[in-house]
This record gives structure tokens, C-alpha cells and sequence, in this order.
């Protein structure tokens, strides 16, 4: 049985659809495939999150879907619209925020800036005033709102550049690392911010986050990425309840000695070595391992599930596509689709 994602199964209704998106680059090297035949379609209103360990591919996707890189092999749809014949159509569609905040005007000022996109998005900058200053709060830069925007720092630039993307408007929004830099509250600010855009303007947005807590907040969807691959495709609920993946807190009788271990398990180790954490995949691990402990040294006081999160989610799936071919429940949809 394998599991196929319940969004973007029909093409009419789907915002972006990748078709065996292949993206390979020469390099001194050899050639180095980034992407390697990857399908998938997002639907108009949903959050997906982009999700891998670094060199995965996320980036070499997003620029593709963006018009920014050409694929070797394979076809992209926003909207409707075939992104190798028309990418400057594309940009009325699509906004990104990508590393390095490269597409601000670094001599105007932040409002400047905002008017500019506004602008250039066919709506009056003058009629978008109180719009700018509430994407203004929302990133924290008021006070800088009259600053050239060469003479903020890094991270402003990065917030400078999210309140434009933002500003623009356009139906498909991509992200990358969006909450990086901003405090606590503008963090969940901008997250309910995210929410809104998707739920009331039926916004399409896609995350591209190293930030598990993020990304299970505001996410319908994920799309793991490993080695070029998509190794999960699946609503972020459905992965939470159905997959039997739990961290277990493990508290034992009396300490262990540096060095002891469980063979075939990785515990992450209290500081006083009373306790540690242990990530099972079913009933018959959490047999198999009480087992296991008993013919150990340790001695078990008490073991609890801790509540299942993306990241163990996350994190098991690389292990196991690591270890082999992924079980029932974490499958690719966009690749069983094309089997
Ligand atoms: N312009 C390029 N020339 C050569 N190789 C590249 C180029 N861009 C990306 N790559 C390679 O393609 C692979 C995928 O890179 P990509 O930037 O898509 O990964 P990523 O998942 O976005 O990683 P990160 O989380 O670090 O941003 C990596 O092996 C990377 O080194």
C-alpha cells in the first residue's frame, strides 16, 4: 500500500504542477544532478512546506517554478501557464522571497520599495498606504520604514524583502526561511499573517524552512526532499496521526555509565544519565526495545510517548530512506503516481 497526497490530484484545479522536473549542472567535477525527476501539484489556498537536508534540491525546485533556472528534462505550470514559454507572465503570478533579499532596490527606502511592487503589480501605491504600514509592523521595520534600504542589515533586508513579496500580492507566494530574524511575536504574527493569505484570499503559499515548529504551525502540506527526490508528499495532520513514529522519554532506576548503548538504537542521553529519548516506529519496536532493555544493564523506571512532532516525522523518514525502501504510510504520492 502506498500512500498518494490527497491535494493536487486534479490538474485543473492545481496552481503549480511539476512533471518530472530533472535539473542537472556541469561543474568542474562532472555533472551534479540536483533534481531528479520530480512530479507534484499544489492547489490554489494551500500552505506547502518544503522540507530537506541541505543540497536537496528545495532551492534548484523553487528558482524552476520561479523561471529563474531552466530545467534539463521535464514541464512546470503556474497558473495555467507553461513557465519555459511565457516566464516573464510568470512574475504577475508568482512572488519569492529567496535568500539575500537581491530583488530590493538597495538606493530607495523601504516604503519606496513597497510602493515600487505595489506598483508594478498594476495597483496605486497611494491607495495601498495603510496595506504597506500594517506589512510594515508586521516585520518590525516602522522605524525603518524611510531608510534606504543599502543601509539596513542583513536581517532587515531580509524583513524588507518579505513586506515587499508580500506587498505585491500575487496569487502564489514562495518563501524561503521567512521567519529567520524576526523576534517571537513577529514571528507569529507573520505566521497568522500566512494563515489569513491562504484561508480569506485564497493565496497559494510554499515554505521552504529548516524550522519544524514553523512549518507544523502553518503547513497543510510537506514535501521532503532528499538526494534530488521526493521521499514524502502528505498532509502534515495525516502524518502526525496516522504514521506510528513517537519519541519516547526513557527514565531509568539509577544512571548509566558513559559508553553503555542499546545496539540498533540511537538515545539521546539526559546530562545526569538518568534519562534519555528514543524514536520508535510501532507497537512491536516499543516491544522489541523494552526487551532489548531488559537484557541490558539499565534498569527501566518509567517510558512514555512523547507527543509525535514533524521533526521526529521528518527525521525518520531520511533514516529510513537511508535504511532502505520507506514502509506503508511514508511514501511519496508524487512519485507513486508516476509508477
Ligand atoms: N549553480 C549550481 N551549480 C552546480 N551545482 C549546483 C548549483 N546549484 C545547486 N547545485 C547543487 O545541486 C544540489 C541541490 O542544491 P539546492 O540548492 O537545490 O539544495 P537545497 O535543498 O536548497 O539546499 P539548502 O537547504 O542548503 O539551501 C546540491 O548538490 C548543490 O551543490
Amino acid at each position: 500500500m502506498s500512500r498518494t497526497s490527497q491535494s493536487g490530484t486534479g490538474s485543473e484545479s492545481a496552481t503549480i504542477s511539476v512533471t518530472g522536473l530533472t535539473k542537472e549542472f556541469s561543474s568542474s567535477d562532472g555533472t551534479v544532478t540536483a533534481v531528479n525527476d520530480v512530479s507534484f501539484r499544489i492547489d490554489r489556498g494551500e500552505i506547502v512546506g518544503v522540507l530537506g537536508p541541505n543540497g536537496a534540491g528545495k532551492t534548484t525546485t523553487i528558482k524552476s517554478i520561479l523561471g529563474l533556472l531552466e530545467p534539463t528534462t521535464g514541464s512546470i505550470e503556474v497558473n495555467g501557464i507553461d513557465v519555459a514559454e511565457s516566464s516573464r507572465e510568470i512574475y504577475n503570478e508568482v512572488g519569492g522571497l529567496l535568500e539575500g533579499a537581491r530583488n530590493l532596490y538597495w538606493r530607495l527606502t523601504v516604503r519606496e520599495n513597497l510602493r515600487y511592487f505595489t506598483g508594478l503589480q498594476g495597483i496605486r501605491p497611494d491607495g495601498a498606504t495603510d496595506r504597506h504600514d500594517r506589512l510594515l509592523s508586521l516585520v518590525n521595520l516602522e522605524e525603518k520604514a524611510d531608510e534606504r534600504v543599502r543601509n539596513l542589515s542583513r536581517g532587515m533586508k531580509q524583513k524588507a524583502c518579505l513586506a515587499c513579496v508580500l506587498a505585491r500580492s500575487t496569487p502564489i507566494v514562495f518563501l524561503d526561511e521567512p521567519t529567520l530574524g524576526l523576534d517571537i511575536e513577529a514571528s507569529r504574527d507573520l505566521r497568522s499573517e500566512l494563515r489569513r493569505l491562504a484561508t480569506e484570499e485564497n493565496r497559494t503559499i510554499v515554505i521552504s524552512s529548516h524550522d519544524m515548529d514553523v512549518v507544523q504551525d502553518i503547513c497543510d502540506r510537506v514535501l521532503v526532499f532528499q538526494d534530488g527526490e521526493i521521499i514524502v508528499d502528505d498532509h502534515v495532520e495525516t502524518l502526525l496521526d496516522e504514521l506510528d513514529i513517537r519519541r519516547y522519554r526513557v527514565v531509568l532506576k539509577e544512571p548509566v555509565p558513559t559508553g553503555e548503548s542499546l545496539d540498533g538504537y540511537d538515545l539521546e542521553w539526559s546530562a545526569d544519565r538518568m534519562a534519555f529519548e528514543v524514536i520508535l516506529r510501532n507497537e512491536t519496536d516499543v516491544y522489541e526495545f523494552v526487551e532489548t532493555l531488559r537484557r541490558s544493564e539499565m534498569r527501566l523506571k518509567k517510558l512514555r510517548a512523547v507527543e509525535g512532532t514533524l521533526e521526529t516525522v521528518f527525521l525518520s523518514a531520511l533514516e529510513l530512506e537511508d535504511d532502505g525502501p520507506a514502509p506503508d504510510g511514508l511514501v511519496a504520492g508524487a512519485r507513486n503516481e508516476r509508477d
